[in-house]
């Protein structure tokens, strides 16, 4: 990988030079290798900053036609401008997505063209959104571990090379049995079981290693689950919580792949994108850390469901457990420590559950009425 071929030469250099000769050091040494026209240095403050057109980061999201990418690239556009964010993947983007900004093809596992987009269009912020998620990589174990693990390396190198700000997603997966689970703090035993979560861990420590080693401006939040009304889950473990919704509006019926009990930290899609941007933008002097647990609600889908069924008491709910799920559920932390995102960086969700079931009925109740009208 050219980088890291750049970077070990520049390492055996700084270990053959004499000491007392004046060299810089290492890191020093490692961050001058690359050029960025608009390089943001790891102390650069953007909080309270508004963006003028010509002072403004210049974005590219990977796995962008996700669950969360295209509600990113709104909230993005919004700030920073339309032709400033790029959205991209390895899928064919919908026509509204395609006509709502720059849209572009990018594999990640291929490092040349990665580059190629990131010279080409002078990115300086980069949001790694492109994953396997829990249920799907225990499916295919082998392209879990070649996207979330391989595809990040490439990320990891390019973002270091080119001296970008890095936001890689992480989750509550990051966590296992012998964790802490209710609730579970920033720092304590990581030992999942699934293929997501050993890659999540990996990219944590990778990430704050460059960023210590090279002086990556690495950023990095643990998500819970996540509950958006316009974009479908993509194969997750807490997809229940989404799914409820949609089968609720469409049938009144529900069939819930997981056992009622079983509860899980989750958030509305608003305030896990608020908090993105927020993270990304908060002084770099601020951050105790460099990997943050969020935070909004709990709750078991018994809880969820009965909050529903106060506007739908007709809803008939009934349980289908999938095993791999719910292993996976039950190895999950139930509840989120976040207290260091608050102290450090002012986090504050808006959402809690009875907010989030009226936005998510009133959105989709909405749309279906839109949909029998027309
Ligand atoms: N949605 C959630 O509840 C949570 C998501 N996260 C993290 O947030 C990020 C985004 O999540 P979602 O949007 O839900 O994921 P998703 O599964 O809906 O979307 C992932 C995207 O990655 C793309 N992708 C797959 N292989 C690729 C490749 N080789 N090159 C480029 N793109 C590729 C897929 O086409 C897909 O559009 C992920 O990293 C995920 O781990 C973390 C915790 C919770
Ligand atoms: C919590 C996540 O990371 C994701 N939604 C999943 O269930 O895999």
């Amino acid at each position: 990988m050219p980088v890291i071929r750049s970077l070990s030469k520049v390492a055996k250099q700084a270990l053959l030079s004499p000491p007392g000769c004046g060299c810089q050091p290492l890191t020093m040494a490692v961050r001058t290798i690359s050029f960025s026209p608009r390089q943001i240095t790891s102390d650069a403050s953007f909080h309270s900053v508004s963006f003028s057109e010509t002072d403004h980061p210049k974005v590219l999201i990977t796995g962008g036609l996700g669950q969360l990418g295209v509600g990113l690239a709104k909230l993005l556009r919004k700030r920073f401008g339309k032709n400033n964010v790029i959205l991209s993947d390895i899928r064919k983007p919908p026509n509204n997505v395609f006509h709502s900004g720059p849209f572009i093809y990018s594999d990640i596992l291929d490092y040349k063209n990665l580059r190629e987009i990131v010279v080409n269009n002078r990115i300086t912020w980069l949001f790694h959104y492109s994953a396997l998620l829990s249920a799907v990589g225990e499916a295919n174990v082998a392209l879990a571990r070649s996207v979330n693990i391989t595809g990040l390396h490439n990320i990891l190198d390019i973002a270091a090379e080119h001296g970008l700000r890095l936001f890689v997603p992480s989750t509550i997966g990051a966590f296992g049995p012998s964790s802490p689970r209710n609730p579970t703090p920033d720092l304590c035993v990581q030992r999942p079981r699934t293929i997501y979560g050993v890659s999540k861990v990996h990219a944590e420590l990778m990430g704050e290693y460059y960023h210590h080693r090279y002086g990556l401006d690495f950023r990095c939040l643990r998500y819970p689950g996540i509950i958006s009304a316009d974009s479908t889950p993509g194969g997750g473990t807490t997809d229940y919580a989404v799914q409820i919704f949609h089968d609720a509006i469409k049938s009144g019926k529900f069939e819930c792949n997981l056992r009622p009990d079983s509860r899980l930290p989750m958030m509305y899609i608003d305030d896990c994108l608020r908090a993105t941007l927020e993270v990304m933008e908060a002084p770099a002097e601020s951050l105790s850390m460099r990997t943050y647990n969020i935070n909004a609600m709990s709750f078991t889908p018994e809880e969820l469901a009965q909050e529903l069924m106060k506007q739908m008491p007709e809803l008939e709910l009934t349980y289908n457990i999938d095993p791999v799920r719910q292993a996976i559920a039950d190895s999950w932390p139930m509840n989120f420590d976040d207290s260091n995102a608050r102290k450090d960086w002012g986090w504050k969700h808006d959402y809690d559950l009875p907010e989030l079931v009226q936005t998510m009925l009133n959105y989709l109740g909405v749309e279906t009425r839109m949909a029998q009208a027309s």
